[in-house]
C-alpha cells in the first residue's frame, strides 16, 4: 500500500517521467510556470497584452478538446503510473506537470527529510516576501512527505507554525524535517525553513493516519456530502 502511494525518497534524478503524457506535460508545465512568471513582472503594452490572451486562449481551447482524464485516481486507472508516480506530477507543490507547483522538490538522508525550492514573483506576499500561506503549504506537503519515514502516513490534522523572519523571494529555500514521536495513528512531526542559513520559519505537524485507505477518502467525503 505504502509503495503505491509513494516513495517521496527516491533520489531526484530517478524521478523520472513514468510514461510519455508525463515527460510531455512537465515540459509543458514548465513553460506555464515561465509564462505566469514573466507575467508578473511584465509591463507589456495593453495592446500586446490583449494579443497575448487571445493567443492564450486559443492554446486552451486546443487542451479542452484534447481527451480528458481528471484527478489522480482518474490518471492511475488511466494507466499513467502508479498512484505516487502520478502524485509526483500531479501533487500541487511538488508535482512536475502541475504548474502551480513550484515545484519543491524533496528527498531523504537517514532519519532526516530535506527539500529545496525557489519561491519567484508569483508567491509574493510582504514585499520581496513569500506570502505566509505558501509557507504554510510548503510545510504541509513536506511535513506530509516526511512523516512517511514513521511509516503510518496520515492526513494533517493539525499544522503550527512560527513566522520567524520575512522568507525573501528568489532565494534558494531549504527545509528539513523529522519526526518527533508516533502515538497510536498520529505521528509528530517537525520541521525549518531556511533561508541564506537563517532560520525563516519553524512547523510542527500532527499526522493522523485515517481509519479507511487513502486512496477511498474521496468516496468517503461524497458520501458524507448532503444529497442535493
Ligand atoms: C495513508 C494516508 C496518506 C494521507 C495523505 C493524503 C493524500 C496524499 C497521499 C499520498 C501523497 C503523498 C504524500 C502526502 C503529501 C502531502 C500531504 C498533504 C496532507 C494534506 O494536506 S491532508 C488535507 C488536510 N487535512 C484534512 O483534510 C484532514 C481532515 N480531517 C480528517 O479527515 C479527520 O479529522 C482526521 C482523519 C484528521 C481525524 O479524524 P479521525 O476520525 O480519524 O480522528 P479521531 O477523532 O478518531 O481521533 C484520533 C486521534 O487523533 C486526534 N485528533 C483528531 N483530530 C485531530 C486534529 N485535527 N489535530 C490533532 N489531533 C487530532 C484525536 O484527539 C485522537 O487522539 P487520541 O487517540 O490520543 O485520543
Amino acid at each position: 500500500m505504502l509503495e503505491d502511494l509513494h516513495n517521496p525518497f527516491l533520489p531526484l534524478d530517478e524521478r523520472t517521467p513514468a510514461t510519455p503524457l508525463w515527460e510531455a506535460k512537465r515540459e509543458l508545465a514548465q513553460a506555464v510556470r515561465d509564462y505566469t512568471e514573466a507575467l508578473m513582472t511584465s509591463a507589456a503594452t495593453p495592446k500586446q497584452m490583449a494579443d497575448m490572451s487571445q493567443w492564450l486562449r486559443e492554446a486552451t481551447a486546443q487542451l479542452e478538446q484534447s481527451p480528458r482524464i481528471y484527478g489522480r485516481n482518474g490518471y492511475t486507472e488511466a494507466g499513467e503510473g502508479t498512484f505516487g508516480e502520478v502524485f509526483q506530477e500531479v501533487g500541487p507543490l511538488c508535482g512536475h506537470s502541475n504548474p502551480i507547483a513550484p515545484p519543491l522538490e524533496m528527498w531523504a538522508e537517514g532519519d532526516t527529510a530535506y527539500a529545496r525550492v525557489n519561491m519567484g514573483w508569483r508567491y509574493e506576499g510582504p514585499p520581496g516576501c513569500v506570502h505566509g500561506g505558501f509557507v504554510a503549504a510548503l510545510f504541509d506537503e513536506f511535513l506530509g512527505m516526511a512523516q512517511f519515514m514513521g511509516g503510518h502516513p496520515g492526513m494533517t490534522g493539525t499544522l503550527s507554525i512560527k513566522y520567524r523572519r520575512p522568507t525573501p523571494l528568489n532565494v534558494p529555500l531549504e527545509l528539513s524535517a523529522w519526526i518527533e514521536r508516533s502515538e497510536g495513528r498520529k505521528t509528530f512531526v517537525k520541521g525549518k525553513l531556511e533561508a541564506n542559513g537563517v532560520v525563516t520559519a519553524e512547523c510542527e505537524g500532527i499526522f493522523i493516519r485515517p481509519t479507511q485507505p487513502v486512496t477511498e477518502l474521496r468516496d468517503a467525503v461524497m458520501k458524507e456530502q448532503p444529497e442535493g
